[in-house]
C-alpha cells in the first residue's frame, strides 16, 4: 500500500494526487518497488513519505531556490529523489542514514534518474554525522525523517548550519493524530518538540496537516 495523508479518505487522497503534478516515471517506479518490498516484509510499509508530500517537496525546493540541502532519514530514497529533482544542476543534497541495505535501493534509483552526482550518502548514525559538519550557514533546505526521539537534537544542530531564511521540514509531526494523546516515547518527543518550536522565536513555524503532519521551520 502506498502511504497517504491520514486525514484523507482513500478517495480524497486519490483526488489530491490526480489534481497535482504526477510523479515522474523513476519516482513512480521507486514507490512501486518500495511497496513490493514492504508487501514481502523486507522493509517497513510506513516509512516512505506520501506521493503528495514528495510533489510538494520538489516544488518547495525549486521555489525556495535551494542549492544545498540535507536529509536525515533516507530509506529507499524517495524523498531525496524529490528534493534532488527540485535542485539546480549544480545543487547538492547530503543524505544521512545508517541502513546500508535500504539505501542501496536509493542509490540505484538516483543513478537511474541521472542525479547520483548531485546526491552524497553518508552511512552511520545521523547525529555524529551532522555534528561533524562545520557549524556555519551551509544549507538552504533540510528534511528530517529519522528517529523521532532524535528530532530535537537534529533541529538544534541544524540551526547554525542553515542559512538565514533557510527552511527545515520535519516529517510525522502529527503522529497519526497521537500528539493529542501520546502513547509512546516517539509520540511524546514530537508533542514536546511541536510545543517548543511554536514558542521558539528563532524559527517561523507552520505545521501543515499534510500526510502525517509536515512542519515547516524558517530560520529568522
Ligand atoms: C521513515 S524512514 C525515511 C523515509 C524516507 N524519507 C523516504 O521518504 O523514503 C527513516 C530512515 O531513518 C533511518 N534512521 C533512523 N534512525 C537513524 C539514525 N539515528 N541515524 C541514521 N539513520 C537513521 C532509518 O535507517 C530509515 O531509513
Amino acid at each position: 500500500m502506498t502511504p497517504r495523508s491520514f486525514l484523507l479518505t482513500p478517495q480524497l487522497a486519490e483526488y489530491v494526487r490526480a489534481s497535482s503534478d504526477p510523479l515522474d516515471e523513476v519516482m513512480a517506479d521507486l514507490v512501486r518497488e518500495t511497496a513490493e518490498l514492504a508487501a514481502r516484509g523486507e522493509v517497513s510499509a510506513t516509512m516512505q513519505i506520501a506521493p503528495e508530500q514528495g510533489v510538494l517537496m520538489r516544488l518547495l525546493t525549486t521555489a525556495l531556490g535551494a542549492r544545498t540541502a540535507i536529509e536525515i532519514g533516507t530509506f529507499t530514497g524517495f524523498s531525496a529523489l524529490c528534493i534532488a529533482r527540485g535542485l539546480p544542476a549544480d545543487g547538492s543534497l547530503l543524505c544521512l542514514d545508517r541502513d546500508e541495505q535500504v539505501t542501496a535501493v536509493a542509490r540505484r534509483y538516483w543513478a537511474r534518474a541521472g542525479l547520483a552526482d548531485r546526491i552524497e550518502l553518508r552511512l552511520g548514525d545521523a547525529l555524529p554525522s551532522l555534528r561533524s559538519l562545520p557549524a556555519e550557514p551551509t544549507f538552504d533546505l533540510a528534511f528530517v525523517d529519522a528517529d523521532k526521539t532524535g528530532y530535537a537534537a537534529y533541529v538544534a544542530e541544524l540551526h547554525p548550519r542553515l542559512r538565514p531564511n533557510g527552511v527545515v521540514l520535519l516529517d510525522n509531526t502529527l503522529r497519526d493524530g497521537r500528539v493529542l494523546d501520546p502513547r509512546d516515547e516517539d509520540d511524546r518527543a514530537l508533542a514536546e518538540l511541536n510545543a517548543a518550536l511554536a514558542a521558539d522565536p528563532r524559527w517561523e513555524t507552520a505545521l501543515l496537516p499534510l500526510a502525517d503532519g509536515l512542519t515547516l521551520l524558517r530560520k529568522r
